[in-house]
C-alpha cells in the first residue's frame, strides 16, 4: 500500500537549506548516515540480549556499503533495529533528534545568510543524504517480527512515500541517487578515503564493496600515546553526533575501585543555550566494547548531561537490564570515579590555561550552578570550578574560590559577594564601599539563580559565604575621614525617620558600613533577600509575596545626613520629601524599589522648592 506523508514544517525547512546551501563539507554526510547504522546495530545487538523473538535472527552485524559509478548511486546497508511505519513516520518525518531541533531553533535567531554556517555547526542527521542526492530510499524491516518491508522514498522537497518493498532483510538499506555534481561519493576509493577517517571507531564491520575497511578497535580501549589529537576529535564527532571541538577531554583507565576505560569529552557549544530544552545524557556504558546502554539516566549526576563519550567497565555483568542497570550500586560506583576523575581534570585545566577555561565556562557555568544546587556529594569539588567576577578583577575577568580564599586580608573571616544585574550597579551601590576601603573583595554575580546557588553552598573551604547586604555583618568602624553627628542627634533622627517612614521600613540605624552614600537598606534576618524576590518575580510569583519591610542604614558622617538632622526642625516638609527620596535611593540600589513612578512626582516637588 503506497501512502504519501508531508514532511513536518521544520522539516521542510532545514530539508530547503540543506538542499539549496553551498555547503562545503558534503562528505560528511557518510559519516551520519554509518554512525546512525552502527548506532541501530548497537541496539540491535543488545535487543537481542532480551528478545527470544527477532525477525531475521541470523543477518550479520555489519555495515555494508556499495558504490555503483554507473548509475550514480551509494547505498549503505545495515541489519539494526530497522524501522516500522510509524517510526519512519516519526524519524524520518519530523524532527525528533537533537541536532536537527537545535539546527531548527538557531534558524529562527539566524538571518538567510548564516545558513551554511549553521549547517556546519549542528550537522542534521539522516537529512544531510539531500545535500549529495535528489532521491534517497529507505529499504528497512522492523527487527519485530510483525513488522513490513518498507520502502521510504523522497526527493527532499515536500513530502515522501511509504510503499511496500521486496527487500527481504532486517535493517534499513539507504540508496542515495546521487546528484550530479555528487558523482564522486559513487567512486569507491573517495568514498574509502572519506571512511578511513572514522570506520576504526565502528564497533562493527563496514564493508566497502565487499572488501573490509576497517579493523575493529575501540579507541577508548587504546593506550593515550597512540591517538592523535586529530583522532580524537574524529571520534568525538562520531560518537557524539557532534559538529563542534572538543573543548576538553579526559582518557583515562582504572583498575580500582572497578575497572574502567573512560574516554570523556566537553563539547565547546552549549547546545541548551539555543532554547532547545534540556540535552539528555550522552556518555555511553559499554562492557567491553559493547554498548549497554547509549543514553544511561543515572550513571553521571543529571547536571552533567553536557559531557560526552564512553565508559567501558569489565566489571559489569553483560546482561544487566538497562532498569536495574540504572539502580545497581556497581553503576553508581562506576559513576563517582569518574565524576571525581572529571572534575579533578576540569580544576588541573583551568589552573594550567585559565583563558580557555573562562571561555569554556561562560558557555557552561549554568551546569556547574545547577550542579552546585543539586548534586550534595560533588558539591565542595563543583565549588571549585566557579568563576565570579569581582572588585579586585577587570571587567570580564574572574577570579575562583580557591584563589579567593588565598587572597583574603588578615583578619577577614568570610567570604563577600553581592548578586546584582551589572558590575556597574554593583560599584554605584552603597555596600561595596565599606569592603573595598578595608581591602576585603567582593565577588560579583550576575544572574539571579547566584543567590540561591550560593546559599545552598554556604561555605567554601570552611569560609561563610556572606551577602554584602546581610544585615549582621560588622566590618568594625569605618576608614571614612570627617565629623559624624553627635550620637544623641543621630538617635533622634533615626527615631523621626522611623515615625515617617514605618510602613516601609522596620528599622532605622546609623551604620559603620558605609562609605560615601548617605544610606543603604538591608533585608531583615529570615526575609526573602532582594534577588529571591526578583527570582520569584520573574516566575510571576509575586503576587503571594508578603511586602517586607527594611532595616534603613544611615551614615551619620555624611552630609546630606548631617544636613538632614537640621532641616527637620527648620522646614520638615522639605526634609520629609528628602527622607523619602533617600529611602527610594537606597531601595533602588538593592533591587528593592517597586513602584519607581513615585520618584518622578517627589523630585519635581523638590526641584521647585530649589527653584522657588
Ligand atoms: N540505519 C538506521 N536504522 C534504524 N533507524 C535509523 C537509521 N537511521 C536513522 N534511524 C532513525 O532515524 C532517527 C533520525 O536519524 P538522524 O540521523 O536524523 O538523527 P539521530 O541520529 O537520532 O540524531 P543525532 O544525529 O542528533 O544524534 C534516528 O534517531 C533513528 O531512530
Amino acid at each position: 500500500m503506497s501512502q504519501t506523508h508531508e514532511f513536518q514544517a521544520e522539516v521542510k525547512q532545514v530539508l530547503d537549506i540543506v538542499i539549496h546551501s553551498l555547503y562545503t563539507d558534503r562528505e560528511i554526510f557518510i559519516r551520519e548516515l554509518v554512525s546512525n547504522a552502527s548506532d541501530a546495530m548497537e541496539k540491535m545487538r543488545l535487543t537481542q540480549l532480551t528478545e527470544k523473538e527477532v525477525f531475521d535472527d541470523t543477518a550479520a552485524l555489519e555495515i555494508s556499503i556499495t558504490t555503483d559509478e554507473a548509475a550514480r548511486t551509494l547505498t549503505i546497508a545495515d541489519h539494526g533495529i530497522g524501522m516500522t511505519r510509524a517510526e519512519l513516520v516519526e524519524n524520518l518525518g519530523t524532527i525528533a533528534h537533537s541536532g536537527s531541533k537545535a539546527f531548527a531553533a538557531a534558524l529562527k535567531n539566524a538571518g538567510k545568510q548564516n545558513d551554511a554556517q549553521l549547517i556546519g555547526q549542528f550537522g542534521v542527521g539522516f537529512y544531510s543524504a539531500f545535500m549529495v542526492a535528489d532521491k534517497v530510499e529507505v529499504h528497512t524491516h522492523s527487527w519485530r517480527k510483525e513488522g513490513e518491508h518498507l520502502i521510504w522514498t523522497s526527493d527532499g522537497s515536500t513530502s515522501y512515500t511509504i510503499d511496500d518493498s521486496s527487500d527481504q532483510a532486517r535493517g534499513c538499506k539507504i540508496v542515495l541517487h546521487l546528484k550530479e555534481d555528487a558523482a564522486e561519493f559513487a567512486q569507491k576509493h573517495r568514498v574509502k578515503q572519506i571512511l578511513e577517517k572514522y570506520s576504526n571507531f565502528v564497533s562493527f564491520p563496514v564493508m566497502l564493496d565487499g572488501e573490509r575497511v576497517n579493523t575493529v578497535e575501540a579507541l577508548w580501549l587504546k593506550s593515550k600515546d597512540g591517538i592523535t589529537d586529530e583522532q580524537y576529535t574524529e571520534f568525538y564527532r562520531f560518537a557524539a553526533h557532534a559538529f563542534d571541538e572538543p573543548s576538553y577531554r579526559l582518557h583515562f583507565q582504572a583498575e580500582s575501585p572497578i575497572a574502567i576505560n573512560a574516554l570523556l569529552f566537553t563539547p565547546t557549544q552549549n547546545m541548551e543555550s539555543f532554547g532547545m530544552g534540556q540535552m539528555e545524557p550522552n556518555v555511553g556504558l559499554y562492557c567491553k566494547k559493547v554498548l549497554i546502554d547509549p543514553k544511561p539516566k543515572k550513571l553521571l549526576p543529571e547536571w552533567m548531561r553536557f559531557v560526552r563519550g564512553v565508559i567501558d567497565s569489565e566489571d559489569l555483568p553483560l546482561n544487566i537490564s538497562r532498569e536495574s542497570m540504572q539502580d545497581s550500586a556497581l553503576v553508581k560506583k562506576l559513576g563517582d570515579v569518574v565524576v571525581k576523575r572529571l572534575l579533578k581534570h576540569l580544576d588541573k585545566e583551568a589552573v594550567e590555561d585559565p583563558k580557555k577555561y573562562n571561555e569554556f565556562y561562560s558557555n557552561f557555568s549554568r551546569f556547574f550552578k545547577e550542579g552546585i544546587a543539586t548534586d550534595y556529594t560533588n558539591r565542595d569539588a563543583i565549588a571549585k570550578l566557579l568563576r565570579f567576577e569581582s572588585s579586585m578583577t577587570e571587567p570580564g575577568e574572574t577570579v575562583s574560590l580557591s584563589d579567593y580564599v588565598k587572597r583574603m586580608k588578615e583578619g577577614q573571616k568570610e567570604i563577600y559577594y553581592q548578586v546584582a544585574t551589572s558590575r556597574s550597579s554593583i560599584e554605584s551601590g552603597p555596600y561595596v564601599a565599606a569592603f573595598k576601603a578595608k581591602g576585603y573583595e567582593v565577588l560579583y554575580m550576575f544572574e539571579h539563580i547566584d543567590e540561591y546557588v550560593i546559599s545552598s553552598l554556604n561555605k567554601f573551604e570552611d569560609k561563610d559565604l556572606k551577602s554584602v547586604n546581610a544585615p549582621d555583618i560588622d566590618l568594625g568602624d569605618s576608614s571614612e575621614e570627617g565629623e559624624a553627628l553627635a550620637e544623641a542627634d543621630a538617635t533622634s533622627l533615626c527615631d523621626w525617620i522611623k515615625e515617617r517612614l514605618s510602613t516601609q521600613v522596620e528599622t532605622v540605624r546609623t551604620g559603620k558600613r558605609l562609605v560615601g552614600s548617605p544610606a543603604l537598606v538591608l533585608t531583615p534576618e529570615g526575609e526573602m533577600s532582594p534577588q529571591i524576590r526578583q527570582m520569584m518575580k520573574a516566575m510571576g510569583k509575586d503576587g503571594d509575596m508578603p511586602g517586607s519591610k527594611v532595616i534603613f542604614e544611615i551614615n551619620p558622617r555624611h552630609p546630606l545626613v548631617r544636613n538632614l538632622s537640621g532641616l527637620r526642625a527648620k522646614d520638615p516638609e522639605t526634609a520629609g520629601l528628602i527622607t523619602e527620596q533617600i529611602l527610594d535611593n537606597a531601595l533602588l540600589s538593592a533591587g528593592l524599589l517597586d513602584e519607581p513612578q513615585r520618584i518622578i512626582e517627589r523630585t519635581q516637588k523638590l526641584m521647585e522648592k530649589l527653584s522657588a
